[in-house]
Order: structure tokens, then sequence, then C-alpha cells
């Protein structure tokens, strides 16, 4: 039988407010998000057992066994498969890798099986409903709640992680500050991506901050990005690593992704488009 493929795109927080905290811990968000062209790669063909083999360049770190959220998104839709996922995305990274695995997962299985993708995905994690939506969106609650933001210019952008695993719950920890304010109700749409880059810059994420207090190396991974020509915005995305550079056009985000790789090349970089549809 031949395989369904399906792609799993890094998810990039242009914004990330904390707004709250649940009883239970988690936490309120407010988040525009938006997909990149990188990614990591899926397949998945029917078999009597769900078998999973990784593999690609950032294969390392990424358990094979059931712990991995592509493996949890069978087991939730009650499917058995033989599954490959080639991994291109830095793990513990900030931007989603296995969230989107998990969701491209859901996506591959429905059409392998015809089965629907089952309303109760946040199970598998916060960030699997704006990954299953795909398009850019903007993400409340504690990831429950995803609205489609239609109208946003497409970005180039840069992706920089210094091959830091970075554990989100340990990130939400060291937030102090659980009240802040969320994004306005209206968010810019129908404008340049210029302008939108601009009101992005008056937004924040709110776990920038604890991120750099635990992990340093981030700020200098945020501060070489912000200087490299053309860069109009350098922020961190979701919990970290991974900070992402807002750029000017295609030339001046590639010749960024191409020093910084030749600079530090023990460092993830990826010039990309933040796509509004997928
Ligand atoms: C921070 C964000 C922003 O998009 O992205 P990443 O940094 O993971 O990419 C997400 O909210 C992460 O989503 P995800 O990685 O799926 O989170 P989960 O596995 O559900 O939760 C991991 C841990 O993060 C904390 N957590 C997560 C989501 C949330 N709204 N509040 C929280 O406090 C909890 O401590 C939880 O145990
Ligand atoms: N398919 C997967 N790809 C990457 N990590 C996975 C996957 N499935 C489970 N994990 C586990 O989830 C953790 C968080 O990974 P990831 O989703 O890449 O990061 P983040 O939540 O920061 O965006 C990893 O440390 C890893 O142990």
């Amino acid at each position: 039988m031949k395989p369904i493929k399906a792609f799993a795109p890094a998810k990039v927080n242009l914004t990330l407010h904390v707004t709250g905290r649940r009883d239970d811990g988690y936490h309120m968000l407010d988040s525009l998000v938006m997909f990149a062209d990188v990614g990591d790669r899926i397949s998945v063909t029917q078999s009597d057992v769900t078998r999973l083999k990784v593999t690609g360049p950032m294969a390392a770190g990424v358990p094979a066994d059931s712990s991995n959220l592509v493996v949890k998104a069978a087991e939730l839709m009650g499917i058995s498969a033989d599954i490959r996922l080639k991994k291109f995305l830095p793990n513990a990274a900030g931007i989603g890798g296995g969230s989107s695995d998990a969701a491209a997962t859901l996506r591959a299985l429905s059409l392998l099986s015809g089965q629907p993708v089952p309303d109760n995905v946040l199970s598998l994690g916060a960030d699997v409903p704006v990954c299953l939506a795909q398009g850019a969106a903007r993400m409340q609650g504690i990831g429950d709640r995803v609205i489609s933001v239609p109208g946003l210019p497409m970005l180039h952008a840069v992706l920089v992680n210094p091959m830091l695993p970075v554990p989100t719950a340990r990130i939400f920890e060291r937030v102090e500050n659980h009240e802040n304010p969320p994004m306005p109700r209206g968010l810019p749409t129908g404008v340049t991506a210029a302008e939108l880059i601009q009101w992005l810059a008056t937004q924040r994420n709110d776990l920038q901050e604890p991120a750099i207090a635990a992990e340093p190396a981030i700020e200098q991974v945020f501060r070489i990005l912000e200087v490299t020509p053309g860069c109009l915005l350098a922020r961190m995305s979701g919990s970290g690593a991974t900070c992402f550079g807002l750029y000017t056009g295609a030339e001046t985000a590639a010749s960024a992704a191409g020093r910084l790789q030749e600079t530090y090349p023990g460092w993830w970089v990826a010039a990309t488009r933040l796509n509004s549809v997928s």
C-alpha cells in the first residue's frame, strides 16, 4: 500500500502573551502564530502494529518509542501504522516540532483511514490544536482556542537555534508575572509586511525573559540576530531557545542566514518564509 505523506512545518510564535494562570498550573496565552516552510516529514502506512522509525539530521534525542507524539497521535485515533518521521527541526526548541509532527500524523492517518481527526487533540499537547490549523492563527486559552487570522502578509524570516534543548515546563515555572495584557482585540490584517512587523514590535513574548534567565545563551542568539543587516525585528519563539529575525526581503534573510551558519557552524539556522495560509 502507498504511504500517505505529510509535512510538519515549524510553528513560530510571533507574539506570546501570558495573560493568566489556571489552578492546575497551566498558563493562559494570547499568541499570534504563523508557520514556516521548513519542517519535519512524516509518512504513514497501514500496519497490524504501530512501528516508528526516526531519521534525519535532527533525529538525535528524539524518542523513537511510545512517548513520541506521533505514536500518541496514532493511539488517539485507534489506528496502527508504520510511521516514518524525518526530523529537520531541532527538538525542544520552541517551534513545536513534536506538536507539528503529531498534527501531521493526525491529518495523514485521517486520509489513510477515512476517520475524522478527533476533537480532543489537546491531550497530545497545548500546541497541537494550532498546529492542526496550520495557517496564521491567534491562539488563546491554554492553546485550545484557535482563531484563524486571514489577510496577513507573508514574512521573510531566519530561525536560529543554538542547539540547546529547553524543556517548556521549566520556562513556564519561571514566569513571575502571570497577569500581563493580551494583544489588542483586533489584529492588523490587510497590512504590508513592514507594517505588520512594526506592529509586532509593540507586542511581546512574555517567556523570553524567564528563558534568558534560565539559559543566558538565548540572549546572545537574540542580540546577534537583531544586528544582522536587514533585520527589522528579532524575538524568541515559544519557550525557546529558537529565536527568529524578520527581514526586509528574501535576499537579506538568505544572506543573514548564510553568514550566521558560517560563523556559528554548531547552530541550526534556516532562512524561511512564514506563510499566512498552509
Ligand atoms: C510555549 C508554547 C507556545 O506555543 O510552545 P513551545 O515552546 O512548547 O513550542 C506552547 O504553549 C507549549 O505547548 P506544548 O509544548 O504542546 O505544551 P504541553 O506539552 O501541553 O505542556 C508542557 C508544559 O508546559 C506548561 N504549559 C504549557 C502550555 C500552557 N498553556 N501553559 C503551561 O503552563 C505546563 O507545565 C506543561 O506541563
Ligand atoms: N515527534 C517528536 N519530535 C520531537 N520531540 C518529541 C517528539 N515526540 C515527543 N517529543 C518530546 O517532546 C519534547 C518537546 O519537543 P518539541 O515539541 O520539539 O519542543 P517544543 O515543545 O519546545 O516546541 C522533546 O524533548 C521530546 O522528548
